[in-house]
């Protein structure tokens, strides 16, 4: 008999009063379970045995969060005073994607976790985007309602005979846009897949990947069964993470 697919999803740390938690935002853990299980993977790189937890685990979904990557990471400016961090995901997230796509493992990476991805295979990050030339301002309002900080928000130009384009998305889409930071110096060995109408990466999947292995710069977790364009990247993500599950 098949088993559903183990499908780990990243956490971010949080206090809570005087209480350290590990959480995962609900819209995540919602679209996870499109693939299979959704297993909720704490930020504890010391305590965590990586091989265990791989050998465990049918796909990887790195989330969006409002803390950015810590810059050390690669070689950036410093962090201007007050920018959220979490160290504890960075140590975590970091090795444990490069260690899963060397695996086979099938990852996806949504916004933070599409900027860990570029970082883990080298690449850098703009901490700004908004202050640079020639990028537009991929900010939400943060007064606005949920469903307009997630509303559509600009064209995505999908590029042809990639992964993308092989999921179904035709090379015009529309998408939502909730972040400050962007990918500045590509990762080594990533393909861009999409691009925002102002040249910003807007997705990339890792060219020599045994599996599925994809970032997106947008959400499409949000109201994942309402915008057939992002459930398509789930659908892709859960066939392969069954194809991992059935060759375990
Ligand atoms: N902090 C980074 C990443 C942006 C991001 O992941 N936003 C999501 C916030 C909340 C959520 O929807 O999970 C940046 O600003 O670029």
């Amino acid at each position: 008999m098949s088993r559903k697919p183990l499908i780990g999803v990243s956490a971010c740390t949080r206090m809570i009063g005087q209480h350290g938690f590990h959480i995962a935002g609900d819209k995540y853990l919602r679209a996870a379970a499109v693939a299979g299980v959704p297993l909720i993977i704490p930020a504890l790189d010391e305590l965590i045995d990586q091989a265990t937890l791989l050998e465990s685990l049918d796909g990887l979904l790195f989330t969006g969060s409002p803390s950015n990557v810590e810059p050390q990471h690669y070689a950036g400016p410093q962090s201007a005073p007050g920018t959220p961090h979490d160290p504890p995901r960075d140590r975590l997230t970091l090795p444990l994607i490069r260690a899963a796509v060397h695996a086979g493992i099938p990852v996806f990476g949504i916004c933070r976790g599409f900027q860990e991805m570029n970082v883990a295979f080298g690449g850098s990050l703009l901490q700004k985007v908004h202050e640079v030339e020639p990028y537009q301002d991929h900010r939400e309002n943060p007064e606005a309602p949920l469903d307009d900080q997630y509303g559509l928000s600009h064209d995505l130009h999908v590029q042809p005979g990639g992964l993308l384009d092989r999921l179904g998305l035709p090379p015009l889409v529309r998408v939502n846009s909730v972040h400050g930071q962007g990918v500045e110096r590509l990762g080594e060995g990533l393909r861009i897949e999409a691009l925002a109408p102002d040249g910003l990466i807007e997705a990339f999947s890792v060219e020599d990947a045994r599996s599925f292995a994809l970032g997106v710069q947008w959400h499409p977790e949000w109201k994942v069964h309402e915008h057939p364009h992002y459930l398509a990247l789930f659908q892709g993500f859960a066939e392969a993470c069954r194809e991992r599950a059935r060759q375990r």
